[in-house]
């Protein structure tokens, strides 16, 4: 059996040009990953390496504040998902301790009197920015900045994945207008070397929630993916200026499992601090989410009824977080806590 690879690397520029043979090619390209196992990876997007340095910067500013300063913008003084996470808060995969990660989560500004905050609608409401960030005023004008920029890629890929099933490019446009998306800084400190696999994790095998992830690494690596058919973990290095595409939950299902949302995760062993952004593009909250056109065989039935992006998004936060907090009420909270990470972090 060959040796399976990482996500490949597409380029994904002919989506901008007059080349219909490079255009159907690349389409041909992200449906073949589409079907086996949903990563791939993209250059030649319009966002410009400049943006990508000075959003990561920003990320670092965040996370070398001291934690008390992070703690008041802390995100359960929300309850939409905005703002700061602390470290070991999610635990997404069973038997391993809470992650050794600490977040920022960003989204759209969306002010109290914007029906999406009014209708609770999935996170949703006004980012929390920290008040002592240095460069506060640069900070918020270039995080909103590389937001809307990844939006817009992802309204992009979405144009492509649409025409992967054959249908018209503006297949999704009732997905992506009035979409929700929430952007995540991530800082993972250093693991030690010796750490046991077994329990410690950046984040935890886990699948996506919504429709399509973005994700930006800096040069750490420690993503790797699942490749189902070997039983093998991939690494993803790092690619500079690179995106790394990953088909979320919500999109498998409307494929009727035809395209795959992959398990993935992140173990930090390089000694070094990483950072990463990812975007997870979750589509309008109300857009009903239904088996897609071309992914099932004449007579074939659905295999899942109809559900809100809101609903099918909620439900697996719900999981995952509720699963962390168990982990820490219950008998195992020893286990966790003894793990060091290498840096402690705002100590
Ligand atoms: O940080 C990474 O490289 C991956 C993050 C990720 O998988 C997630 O946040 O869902
Ligand atoms: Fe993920």
């Amino acid at each position: 059996m060959s040796v399976p690879s990482a996500p490949p690397i597409l380029d994904f520029s002919p989506f901008y040009g007059k080349n219909c043979d490079a255009k159907s090619k690349l389409i041909e390209e992200v449906r073949k990953c589409c079907h086996y196992n949903g990563f791939f990876q993209i250059t030649g997007h319009p966002i410009p390496l400049d943006l990508q340095r000075r959003v990561m910067n920003c990320s670092r500013r965040f996370f070398d504040l001291p934690l008390e300063e992070k703690l008041k913008v802390d995100k359960n003084l929300t309850t939409f998902n905005r703002g700061y996470e602390l470290l070991r808060s999610q635990m997404l995969e069973v038997g391993t301790g809470p992650e050794l990660k600490e977040g920022l989560y960003i989204g759209e500004e969306i002010p109290k009197d914007h029906p999406y905050y009014l209708e609770k609608k999935l996170n949703s409401g006004p980012n929390q920015w920290p008040p002592t960030v240095p460069n506060k005023e640069e900070f918020q004008e270039t995080t909103m900045e590389y937001y809307h920029a990844v939006f817009n890629l992802a309204k992009d890929i979405l144009a492509v994945l649409a025409q992967t099933l054959g249908v018209e490019s503006t297949f999704f446009d009732p997905l992506t207008d009035g979409a929700v998306a929430t952007m995540r800084y991530l800082h993972y400190p250093a693991q030690p070397q010796d750490t046991d696999d077994k329990l410690n994790r950046g984040i935890g095998a886990h699948t996506d929630f919504g429709c399509i992830t973005l994700l930006l690494q800096d040069e750490v690596d420690g993503l790797q993916v699942l490749d189902a058919p070997s039983g093998q973990w991939l690494d993803v290095k790092p690619v500079p200026g690179a995106y790394v595409v990953n088909l979320g939950n919500l999109f498998m299902r409307m494929a009727n499992d035809k395209y795959k949302s992959n398990t993935h995760r992140v173990i930090n062993k390089s000694g070094r601090e990483r950072y990463s952004i990812p975007f997870f593009f979750s589509g309008n909250p109300d857009y009903v989410c239904e088996c897609l056109p071309n992914c099932r065989e004449e007579g074939e039935p659905a295999k899942y009824g109809p559900i809100t992006v809101q609903d099918m998004v909620t439900a697996s936060y719900k999981e995952s977080y509720g699963r962390a907090e168990e982990f820490k009420k219950g008998l195992n909270l020893e286990k966790a806590e003894v793990i060091p990470a290498v840096a402690a972090v705002g100590a």
